[in-house]
């Protein structure tokens, strides 16, 4: 932890830094990719191109900083491990840690000139280096647990099978080309990398869609179309338009902490669009196991059309013995299918109208504001929050710039 003096540096300039924060971390990130280009393709270039990453890193080592010299708490727990099982996921070496800190260190001093006194320097490098130091050992479990490291990262798979699941939806299932079983907890992710046709590399997260002990993994995959604020996907359009079965795809071991709890307590699963992967995979492994536990689905789209997953949910939810479907569109609900039992609504979704069952577990998983509005709704309701699980995806911009109400126990990835 940090010296008594660092602590007090620190506490004193941290309003200096954050106000500065997205313009440190831009010029940090100019600094580092000029200096060593094959970082780029460890970064995800929409996030880059859209300033998500500046504010992810930025928002991160601020809250950090501000936890460690004691001026605001956070579940420094929760954080650090999702971070890490993020960096587990795409190779991240300890040795990267020295060049983004030299970098980081040049930038802040760049941006805020004069100010940083060599005593501010190195209350900041101290900070900086706690960080690292706990990430980089959190990173060396996690890789020695799944039997991985930084200097391999991916294996080679084969795309086995694939399968539209809406008219932007695409479900690839994965097999080792090495015949590994793969062991990955329900609610885990892996990352797949890919090389794109001007040779850069790409590495993006999905969530496994399938149980346990299924055969091959399956990710389902929804093609980002460019909105105005993000472009199109990379990844998600080269696996669309250019992933077929036979092809060999670079799929990390599965990483990620929101996992299905393994007791018996009720569940509710929260999901919207993409974000139905994890539920999918949790009401696989359920039916698979002909779980009694007490389980309600709620789920939100656009639409009937564009639910991914609609049928499979329906067809493994309602074979549970103790299960409520909930579902909400934005339009057509009057066209969805809706067994007996399973309730159909107009609109976003409403954290009021959710079944809760007594002592349940949340899981969340959707667009951020989405899970934002679901989580409000739930604590008002008296849900504790370290019963709220949720998965983020994309960059780490989880956290919410101008408050340090950080979430309970949050984790990665994109579909
Ligand atoms: N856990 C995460 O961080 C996840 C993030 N995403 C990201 O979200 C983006 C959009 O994902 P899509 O599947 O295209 O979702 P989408 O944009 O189709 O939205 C799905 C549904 O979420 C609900 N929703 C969205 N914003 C809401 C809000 N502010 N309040 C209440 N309900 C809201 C609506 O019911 C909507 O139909 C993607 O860029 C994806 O990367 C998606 C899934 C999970």
């Amino acid at each position: 932890m940090l010296s008594e003096e660092s602590a007090r540096v620190v506490r004193a300039t941290a309003d200096v830094v954050a106000a500065h924060g997205e313009e440190i971390t831009a010029r940090f990130y100019e600094r580092m990719f000029a200096a060593h280009p094959e970082l780029l393709d460890l970064f995800n270039r929409g996030s880059q191109a859209n300033g998500e990453q500046r504010q992810a890193l930025a928002g991160a080592v601020v809250a950090f900083a501000g936890h460690i010299a004691g001026l605001r708490p956070l579940p420094l727990g929760a954080l650090l491990s999702r971070i890490a099982h993020k960096h587990a996921s795409v190779g991240i070496a300890p040795n990267q840690y020295v060049v983004v800190g030299r970098h980081l260190m040049a930038a802040v001093a760049e941006v805020l000139g004069d100010a940083v006194t060599p005593e501010v320097a190195a209350a900041w490098d101290e900070v900086y280096w706690a960080f690292a130091c706990m990430l980089v050992a959190e990173e060396a479990r996690l890789y020695e647990r799944a039997g991985s490291g930084f200097e391999r990262p991916f294996h080679p798979h084969r795309v086995v099978r694939r399968q539209a699941e809406t008219a932007d939806v695409e479900s690839f299932w994965l097999e080792p080309e090495d015949g590994r079983p793969i062991q990955h907890r329900t609610g885990q992710y892996v990352s797949v990398a890919v090389r794109l046709p001007d040779n850069s590399r790409q590495i993006r997260q999905y969530t496994v869609s399938s149980a346990p002990g299924r055969g091959p993994l399956r990710i389902t995959v929804k093609r980002h179309r460019e909105d105005g604020q993000r472009p199109a996907g990379l990844v998600s359009t080269h696996l669309h338009d250019h992933v077929r079965v036979g092809d060999r795809l670079l799929v990390s071991p599965p990483f990620g902490d929101v996992v299905l709890p393994q007791d018996d307590s009720p569940l509710l699963l929260v999901t919207a669009g993409i974000g139905i992967t994890p539920a999918a995979a949790v009401l696989d492994e359920l039916a698979t196991h002909g779980s009694a536990r007490e389980i309600v689905v709620a789920h939100a789209d656009r639409s009937p059309a564009s639910h991914p997953l609609a049928a499979e949910l329906l067809a493994t939810a309602t074979g549970l013995s103790r299960h409520t479907v909930q579902l909400w569109y934005e339009s057509d609900a009057d066209s969805a299918a809706a067994p007996a039992g399973v309730e159909v609504r107009s609109g976003l979704l409403d954290p009021a109208a959710l079944r809760l069952p007594a002592g349940a577990r949340v899981l969340l998983c959707g667009p951020l504001p989405f899970m934002r509005h679901v989580r409000r709704g739930l604590l008002d309701r008296g849900v504790p929050a370290e019963r709220i699980h949720y998965e983020v995806f994309g960059s780490d911009a989880w956290l919410p710039r101008s408050t340090p109400a950080a979430p309970a126990a949050p984790a990665a990835p994109v579909g």
